[in-house]
């Protein structure tokens, strides 16, 4: 689908004024589960979760049959200044893997029996270095916005946002802290094989990122991402969005994914009403954030990922949830 904006003012409108889900779906399918055979709440955020999917895709009895997951790839200029466990180049590299087949995620994109697409974002062309200045210009944050958008399959009946881009936990971690405040240092992780100097240098470059960008406060959320994100980011927000526009829910997967959906929220609460917490992740900071963003966790296997693995797990959980509602019998049926 094509991106219906062609400027920031656009997809804010867009935003204020995106549908919500169907009613009568809604209540015929909490109706439906109120009848199915099993003590009513027996299996607990299952009934919330097939509800929840039958009120966006509209249908009282609704299956998961085309569930997209979209890996978004970019560079930042964040990634040389000696705050991740990797190399800038693993972004590249990981790339290769995923059109090879070789990837964690497209083991468990064919084991959900999920669509699976990637999505490189001027990887010649890094963001730059949030802590000198702004990481998009307004016109490279329309760019990404509009390609995230694009990404999504008309037909995705469920999608997954997921990102491949060495530094983007020091970009979400300084967009967190823009957006709900704090200690910065409270936003910072470590990415697991992280040193202690390493994670030194990446609250003092969050610090510095803050300090040097006023402009990226949370009085304007869009300053936020573009001051503090990147592309990858921005996709994920523009992706999130587009699902919305078609009545497409969405599983949110690593920190950066729950950062652009913060970016959201900022702009309208009820912006996000379409997304779930697929999972809870090593980083500290992602937990933080959904606790802001008031969404519980579906899953928390300890990944320490992006790719989408998070997302594209609790895509069984959803799909579990539905299954039930459709396939079990009403108690009247009972004989
Ligand atoms: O979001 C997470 O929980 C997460 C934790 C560890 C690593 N990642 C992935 O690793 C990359 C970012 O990690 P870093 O340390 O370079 O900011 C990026 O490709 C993410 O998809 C993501
Ligand atoms: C270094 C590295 C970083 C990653 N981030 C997400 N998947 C990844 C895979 C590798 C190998």
């Amino acid at each position: 689908m094509t991106a219906p904006f062609q400027t920031l003012d656009a997809f804010r409108s867009l935003i204020a004024e995106l549908p919500g889900p169907d009613a009568d779906a809604l209540e015929a399918a909490r109706a439906r589960n109120a009848r199915l055979v099993k003590p009513v709440g027996a299996l607990g955020r299952m009934e919330d979760l097939a509800i929840w999917y039958a009120g966006w895709r509209g249908s009282e009895v609704p299956v998961v049959d085309q569930p997209q997951i979209v890996i978004f790839a970019a560079t930042h200029g964040v990634a040389e200044r000696g705050i991740s466990a990797h190399r800038a180049a693993a972004t590249r590299e990981m790339v290769e893997n995923f059109a090879l087949g070789g990837a964690a995620i497209n083991q468990l994109a064919q084991s959900v029996r999920a669509m699976l697409q990637m999505v490189e974002l001027e990887l010649d062309h890094p963001s730059q270095d949030i802590s000198a200045g702004p990481a998009l210009s307004e016109e490279d944050l329309l760019a990404a916005l509009r390609r995230g958008w694009d990404a999504v399959n008309p037909h995705a009946d469920l999608l997954v946002p997921g990102d491949m881009a060495v530094g983007n936990t020091t970009c979400a971690a300084a967009m967190a802290a823009a957006l709900y405040g704090g200690d910065p240092a409270r936003w910072v992780g470590k990415d697991g094989a992280m040193d202690d100097a390493a994670l030194a240098r990446k609250v003092e470059l969050v610090e510095t990122a803050l300090r040097q960008q006023p402009d990226a406060t949370s009085a304007d959320p869009l300053k936020v991402l573009q001051g503090l994100g990147g592309r990858d980011i921005a996709a994920m927000t523009g992706a999130i969005v587009a699902a919305r526009a078609q009545g497409t829910p969405v599983i949110l997967d690593s920190y950066a994914c729950c950062a652009a959906a913060a970016v959201l929220a900022a702009l309208d609460p009820a912006a996000i009403d379409h997304v779930v917490a697929g999972q809870q992740g090593a980083e500290p900071g992602q937990g933080l954030l959904l606790e802001n963003l008031g969404l519980e966790p579906l899953l928390s296997l300890g990944l320490n990922m992006g790719e989408g693995c998070g997302g594209a797990l609790a895509i069984g959980v959803i799909r579990s949830a539905v299954a039930c509602h459709a396939g079990m019998i009403e108690r009247e049926e009972v004989i």
